[in-house]
């Protein structure tokens, strides 16, 4: 399953014009600079900006072609902004139930409890939407978009607006949607941290084009990866916290490779992902003993590319499959031998759980 969109729009100072056809699985990130047009494709979507001689297909519907346009409330689409817009003189149970009482019984696919859970809110039910914190505002619009039983949900900078507490709150019910309630997003956001935490695939923009669309791993493989712009190169593995040893620390991956992260960060056996900056992990030729790095795991080099100058990105293939990368100096690269198909041994110096 799809969505496609074909559109070209022209404003005084802006023009957009895309042309993509992204698979609809999990999360999908709009990620760009301020004013590039990731708002202005998000409605195009929506059906909220209607573009003359846009094309606009989700699935085998097509919402727009020609003189044929599928308004918003057709769509089927939920729909949660940067600032909630919750009703104010409902409580978060009526907030909760507008959507869902509008929704034919036979397309109802989520009901309220799940969707309570599911964001941790069901304690809320009979509050004033006035009584609530930015981050609980925030799940429960995105709570309300849920239960109208939406075959795609379009968030638009839904944490911009929240402090980092906040943030840091409604992050973990963000990262099990999609699994949880089956329901595709398209999220746009110019956070780095939330593409890493959230995002599947990155949908790349700049001024009114799409530059690219890869997978999450993909884009962190490549040296120019625009969200390495700021913060530097990171990458990000899948697992989960497994029962592990005592002493303050706990086991973090799979059946094939293990982290030791420090324990109390997040609850046993859910997915989650851990990111390391790449200039935080070395490279040894041999298992490296009597260091005080916990984290050391075979890793076979897959590609060894220039980052900035005098430094390159050494992409290793763990025992998974998964790709860990290390930024290491040029002089390093070069007086360890290292090269494509080579094992070598990956010293993580640190690690953060990415709730
Ligand atoms: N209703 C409007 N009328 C005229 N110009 C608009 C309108 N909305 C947006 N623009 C302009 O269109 C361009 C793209 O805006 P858009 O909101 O899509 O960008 P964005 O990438 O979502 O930005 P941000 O991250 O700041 O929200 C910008 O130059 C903006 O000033």
């Amino acid at each position: 399953m799809t969505l496609a969109i074909k559109a070209r729009l022209k404003r005084s100072d802006f023009e957009l014009d895309v042309d993509i056809e992204l698979p609809l699985n999990g999360v999908t990130s709009l990620f760009g600079r301020s004013g590039c047009g990731k708002t202005t494709l998000l409605r195009i979507m929506a059906g909220l900006e209607k573009v003359r001689d846009a094309e606009v297909r989700f699935g085998n519907q097509i919402w727009q072609h020609g003189r044929h346009f599928v308004p918003l409330h057709q769509r089927q689409i939920g729909i949660v902004f940067q600032e909630h817009s919750l009703l104010p003189h409902l409580s978060v149970r009526g907030n909760l139930l507008y959507g869902y009482k509008r929704t034919p019984e036979s397309l109802r696919r989520l009901h309220l409890g799940e969707v309570t859970d599911m964001l941790g809110i069901t304690g809320l039910l009979d509050r004033p939407t006035d009584r609530l914190s930015g981050g609980q505002r925030q799940r429960v619009s995105v709570g309300r978009a849920l239960l109208a039983s939406p075959q795609l949900l379009l968030l638009d900078e839904p944490l911009s607006a929240l402090d980092t507490q906040n943030k840091r709150e409604i992050m973990p019910f963000l990262s099990r949607l999609t699994a949880e309630s089956g329901v595709p997003i398209v999220m746009v956001t110019h956070s780095p941290d939330e593409v890493e935490r959230l995002a599947d695939r990155v949908v790349f923009m700049e001024d009114g084009r799409i530059t690219s669309h890869e997978s999450l791993q993909k884009t962190l493989t490549r040296p120019d990866s625009p969200l390495f712009a700021d913060e530097g190169a990171v990458c990000v593995l899948e697992g989960s916290v497994q029962p592990g040893p005592n002493d303050g620390l706990t086991r973090f991956g799979n059946e094939h490779i293990q982290f030791l992260i420090q324990t109390g960060l997040a609850p046993q056996g859910k997915p989650m992902r851990l990111r390391i900056h790449s200039n935080d992990v070395a490279i040894a030729r041999y298992p490296v003993e009597e260091v005080s790095v916990m984290n050391q795991l075979p890793v076979t080099i897959e590609q060894i590319v220039a980052f900035r100058p005098g430094r390159v990105l050494v992409a290793g293939k763990l025992r998974d499959g998964q790709t860990l990368t290390a930024e290491i100096t040029e002089h390093s690269c070069r007086k360890l031998g290292l090269e494509n198909g080579q094992h070598v041994h990956a010293l993580i110096k640190s690690v953060a759980l990415l709730e």
